[in-house]
């Protein structure tokens, strides 16, 4: 009972005020969270709206990055890593330039490393080292298989390769002796498939020398602004190789008349070709290293490159006379099964016109004409037959380029 009594002697104001009290606290309080709610909600609104501006910009820069990759790309060498960012020089015009890039990117690059620039020379991407290149642009042989017997109609050229390229990589104490220079650089000149490059192969064979290839019109338009560098890494790798011959098929490419044109495809060129006849004249102790040219448009060629010291020996290999031709069917011939019924004076008499490489070409069409009768054995009518093909094959090439010019 006592309790009951405690209870109604409690005294109620008090107790009614305290809870009014409470009341009032707790819609205080809450009243400050609604107005904290409030501001986190626009916070959030705030920070979604920020947001998307970054997903929309990186968007953009996401397809700008993939458009650079994409336009022409020049090859630079990075020159230094310094905290303000990377200084690279750029091939072809040596122009150097500081360039910014990601932490991620600075990781992989050092001094000498080669890098691939766009058109505002920011850094793309690294590039693979230059031995791949090389590899790419340059045919190493050690030994190629060709010798001068596997050659026709050319007495008169071989005899001339032999004396300035041949003699002296073999002797070159005769050429003290005598006192003269020996040629620095031979030109070989003529039309399509006419044994240029199997001379130039068969004097680096006959000379144990290392045939070193490189194609005048894959330096100027597969590596861009990278011309002049492997003109300087061609004589490098010659170097290494000594004695080496270099051959230089298409020099038409790098070293053609200039034009009016001052487009920067020309300019290219001319610093390529400019390297090459830098290397030829500073190239007084050339050692065991010979270099033959080889183009089938000479009227296109810069005088430059023909001045004395340079390409100063000009060859020409023409297509072959008919004894030429005969000669040349007869080496193709001598691994075939060849009937006796075969006249090759009548052959050769025949193809007028032809080139070395075309009767390669006859030949190996008149052993298909065999194998299509089932015979082992090849007779006079597969090479006519041969022939007649391989002039229409020739003829539709023409056509179609004529319809291209
Ligand atoms: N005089 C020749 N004697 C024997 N074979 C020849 C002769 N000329 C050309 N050939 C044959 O034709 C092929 C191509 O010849 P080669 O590559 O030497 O010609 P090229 O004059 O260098 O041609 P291009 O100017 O097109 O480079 C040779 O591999 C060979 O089979």
């Amino acid at each position: 009972m006592s309790d009951t009594v405690d209870d109604v002697d409690l005294p109620y104001d008090e107790d009614e005020a305290s809870q009014q009290e409470k009341i009032q606290a707790l819609e205080e309080r809450l009243e400050i969270l609604e107005t904290q709610n409030e501001e986190m909600r626009d916070k959030l609104l705030d920070a979604n709206a920020e947001n998307n501006k970054y997903q929309q910009k990186l968007e953009r820069l996401t397809h700008e990055n993939k458009k650079l990759k994409q336009s022409p790309l020049f090859v630079a060498t990075v020159q230094e890593v310094t905290d303000e960012g990377v200084i690279i020089k750029q091939h072809g015009n040596n122009q150097e330039a500081l360039t910014e890039v990601t932490d991620e990117m600075r990781d992989d690059l050092e001094p000498d490393a080669r890098v691939a620039v766009n058109n505002s020379l920011s850094i793309v991407k690294p590039l693979s080292n230059e031995t791949d290149v090389r590899a790419r642009v340059m045919e190493v042989t050690e030994s190629p298989e060709v010798s001068y017997e596997d050659i026709g109609g050319l007495e008169e050229q071989m005899q001339e390769v032999r004396e300035t390229v041949e003699m002296p990589l073999e002797k070159p104490e005769m050429f003290d002796d005598v006192g003269i220079d020996p040629p620095s650089g031979v030109l070989l000149y003529g039309p399509p498939g006419t044994g240029k490059t199997m001379l130039a192969k068969a004097v680096a064979n006959q000379t144990d020398a290392t045939f070193i290839k490189m194609a005048g019109s894959e330096l100027v338009h597969k590596f861009i602004g990278e011309g002049a560098k492997l003109v300087r890494d061609l004589f490098d790798v010659a170097r290494e190789h000594e004695p080496a011959v270099i051959f230089i098929d298409e020099i038409d490419a790098i070293a053609a008349k200039r034009t009016e044109s001052k487009t920067s495809g020309d300019a290219e060129v001319q610093r390529t070709m400019m390297q090459l006849l830098s290397e030829m004249d500073g190239f007084e102790e050339r050692g065991e290293i010979r270099i033959i040219a080889a183009t089938n448009r000479f009227d296109m060629l810069d005088r430059a490159i023909l001045r004395p010291g340079r390409f100063d020996r000009l060859i020409e290999v023409p297509k072959p006379n008919t004894e030429g031709r005969e000669i040349i069917f007869e080496i193709h011939t001598r691994g075939m099964n060849v009937s006796d019924d075969v006249e090759f004076a009548e052959l050769a008499a025949d193809a007028e016109d032809a080139s070395g490489a075309d009767i390669k070409a006859v030949c190996t069409e008149a052993g298909m004409f065999a194998i299509r009768d089932d015979r082992t054995e090849i007779r006079m009518e597969d090479f006519r037959n041969a022939w007649e093909k391989v002039q229409a094959e020739s003829d539709e090439t023409e056509d179609v380029s004529k319809t291209f010019a």
